[in-house]
């Protein structure tokens, strides 16, 4: 049995950044950038007002003065001429800044009369203009290479004039369910079967994290319906199976992938859940074989597929991010196996917050897993713990699953 953490740098290491595709805007969310967005003109591209008011010359803009005014600069409309001695222009938010202006008197500051306005407040030089470039210049990248886009980010490259990104394609993933006990939801359940949730619980959390989930008919325990819907996964940036990964007799997948060249990189990791976890590749593709039991699916899929995810995506590929908290129960001495326990957050003394595990932690139960808020840390060895002692737990709600 190998280590959570080398488990997850070999997975790491044996994967790499899908090709760069190019996408309109709106399809770039959530992507990851093969290529920096280089801002094509400058934001403002010209010095603009920030307010509703009247371009002026500040020398001139005292209180009491009376300009004329000769002209009007809504957005979108420049005023055609200068402003001169003793003259204003009438401008609003977003409108250029007319030559010979250099502040903006607020209309709020101003008494407004047939063709002239008077200075109610003096204004200072520069006052209320955003100027050209403000923001960003043209030439400039605005946002770099490995960057995954926020809705922010789209506005930014939006506004930077750019309408097309590189980005990398989103990882393909195929999800292969075994057993011959298994059956979609809502279709006939054979004798002694059970309703598969992994398959579906897997594709919603590899969407979650930026991948495109292909789910492959349910394969029964035999070798060659195993192999033959494998292959169907080749072409797929990694296969996930679930099922079928641990010591039984039914247990197929190494033996049924085997003759179709599958090489084990490791198998077994020192977990719980999830310790018959398999990692190899067939062909070109990576298999990550998640064990059966749909909470060791899903706590091995935030511990490894997320992170691979990542890195197919174009990112590093990080472990779940941890924080610490306090443990609202009694938590005993672990053994050898790095544990995840199932647990309520609540918030508890100086924004520290509490968590408690649930008393029965079986990896059959995806009702406790559904309503857990974080997994519990607890470190091969680690001694046990009261109440209240400081502890490290994985927050669900920060990965969107
Ligand atoms: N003698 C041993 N037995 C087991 C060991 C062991 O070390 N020695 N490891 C146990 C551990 S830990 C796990 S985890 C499971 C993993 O087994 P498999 O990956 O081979 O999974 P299966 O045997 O196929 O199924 C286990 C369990 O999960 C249910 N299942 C399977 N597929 C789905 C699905 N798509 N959706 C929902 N539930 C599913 C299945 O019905 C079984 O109840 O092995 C232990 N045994
Ligand atoms: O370690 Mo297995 O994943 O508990 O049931």
């Amino acid at each position: 049995m190998i280590s959570v953490e080398e488990a997850r740098a070999r997975i790491l290491a044996a994967l790499a950044a899908t090709p760069a595709e190019t996408v309109p805007l709106p399809a770039g969310w959530g992507r990851v950038l093969a290529q920096p967005v280089q801002a094509r003109l400058d934001q403002p591209p010209a010095d603009v007002s920030a307010m509703d008011g009247y371009a002026v010359r500040a020398a001139e803009a005292v209180a009491g003065a009376s300009l004329a005014v000769i002209g009007t600069a809504p957005a979108g409309h420049p005023f055609p001429g200068e402003v001169g001695p003793g003259e204003a222009v009438r401008i609003f938010t977003g409108g250029f800044v007319p030559p010979g202006a250099d502040a903006i008197l607020l209309q709020e500051d101003a008494e407004a009369s047939p063709g002239r306005v008077q200075v109610q407040e003096t204004v200072r030089p520069g006052r209320w203009i955003r100027r050209r470039g403000l923001d960003f210049a043209a030439g400039e990248a605005v946002l770099p290479t490995g960057r995954r886009l926020t809705a922010r980010d789209i506005g930014l490259a939006a506004a930077a004039n750019v309408p097309w990104l590189a980005v990398h394609r989103a990882p393909r993933i195929g999800i292969l369910a075994t057993g011959d006990e298994i059956a979609l939801p809502g279709d006939p359940i054979p004798p002694g079967g059970i309703v598969s949730s992994n398959a579906h619980a897997l594709a919603a959390l590899i969407r979650a994290g930026g991948g495109d989930p292909l789910v492959l008919p349910i394969a029964p325990d035999d070798s060659q319906a195993i192999a033959a819907a494998a292959t169907a996964a080749r072409a797929c940036d990694l296969l996930v199976t679930t099922g079928g990964a641990s010591v039984g007799d039914h247990d197929l997948v190494q033996s049924a992938l085997g003759p179709q060249g599958f090489t084990l990189d490791f198998w077994k990791i020192a977990m719980r859940p999830g310790k018959p976890l398999i990692w190899g590749r067939l062909g070109a593709t990576p298999v990550l074989g998640l064990p059966g039991n749909p909470v060791s699916a899903l706590v091995c899929s935030v511990l490894f597929l997320l992170p691979a995810l990542e890195r197919l995506s174009g990112l590093p590929g990080a472990p779940p991010r941890t924080i610490r908290a306090l443990a609202g129960a009694p938590l005993p001495e672990n053994d050898r196996r790095f544990d995840h326990l199932r647990a309520r957050l609540e918030p508890g003394p100086e924004g520290v917050p509490v968590a408690t595990p649930f008393p029965v932690q079986d990896s059959s139960m995806m009702k406790t897993l559904a309503r857990a808020d974080a997994l519990i840390l607890r470190a091969p060895g680690a001694a046990a713990l009261p109440e209240g002692a400081s502890i490290e737990v994985i927050p669900l709600g920060d990965l969107g699953i």
